[in-house]
């Protein structure tokens, strides 16, 4: 269960908001991270403590051996308790097209208005698995570790499901791109 993996260590020392290390603004950090291009992400939930889901840009791979992401997720986020309680989730690589259900999971949205505005299926966790995802990772949370207002989960993948979409979507400079595989010579 997540209660032992998530926040299982003391948060460090809380950061100030308005300063950041070396004098850097908060806002200055966003500014710079919006440079930094990503993948876009559904990250679902379900289990005892009910269905959830949010979209997360701050995913990454950690080790194939075992198959093992990332996905931070911030403590003050509605969605927390659940992800919390239910100690799996699914990470749902988005795909073109889905720029709008992006926004959807993005926040504020009521739980019930996010899910019912796509297709779902599950796997081995139960997690909600988006139908037309590029790539779906089916993840027990094995380890999270806190740093300053997000907990860091390491997510294990139990099974994969590849999608069909022909292109992709990236997060970058606060917009949604588009993106195709090149074409085959
Ligand atoms: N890692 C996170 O928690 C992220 C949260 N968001 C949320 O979505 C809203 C809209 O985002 P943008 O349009 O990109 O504008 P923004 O100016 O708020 O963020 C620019 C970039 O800064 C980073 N960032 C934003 N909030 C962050 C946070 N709390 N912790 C760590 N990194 C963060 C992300 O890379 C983001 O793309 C943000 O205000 C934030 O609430 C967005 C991206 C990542
Ligand atoms: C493009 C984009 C990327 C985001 N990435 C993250 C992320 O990596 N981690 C995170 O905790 N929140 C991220 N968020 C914010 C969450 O999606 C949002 O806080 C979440 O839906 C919870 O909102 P709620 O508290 O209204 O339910 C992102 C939002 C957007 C629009």
């Amino acid at each position: 269960m997540l209660h032992n993996a998530m926040a299982s260590n003391p948060a460090p020392s809380s950061p100030n908001p308005a300063l950041l290390p070396q004098g850097l603004q908060k806002a200055d950090y966003r500014n710079a991270m919006a440079r930094l291009g990503a993948a876009v992400n559904i990250i679902t939930t379900d289990g005892p403590a009910g269905r959830a889901g949010f979209t997360a840009s701050a995913v990454c791979s950690v080790t194939d051996e075992p198959p093992t992401l990332l996905v931070c997720l911030n403590r003050s986020a509605s969605v927390y308790p659940a992800f919390k309680a239910n100690g799996v989730l699914c990470v749902n690589v988005l795909a073109a097209g889905h720029q709008s259900l992006s926004a959807l999971f993005g926040g504020k949205t009521p739980m019930d208005e996010r899910f019912a505005a796509a297709r779902w299926s599950s796997k081995s966790t139960g997690s909600p698995v988006l139908d037309d995802a590029a790539v779906s990772f089916d993840c027990r949370v094995v380890h999270a570790t806190s740093a300053g207002t997000h907990d860091v989960l390491f997510c294990e993948a139990v099974s994969i499901a590849i999608g069909g979409a022909a292109q992709g979507l990236i997060y970058f400079d606060r917009r949604y791109h588009e993106i195709a595989a090149p074409l085959q010579h």
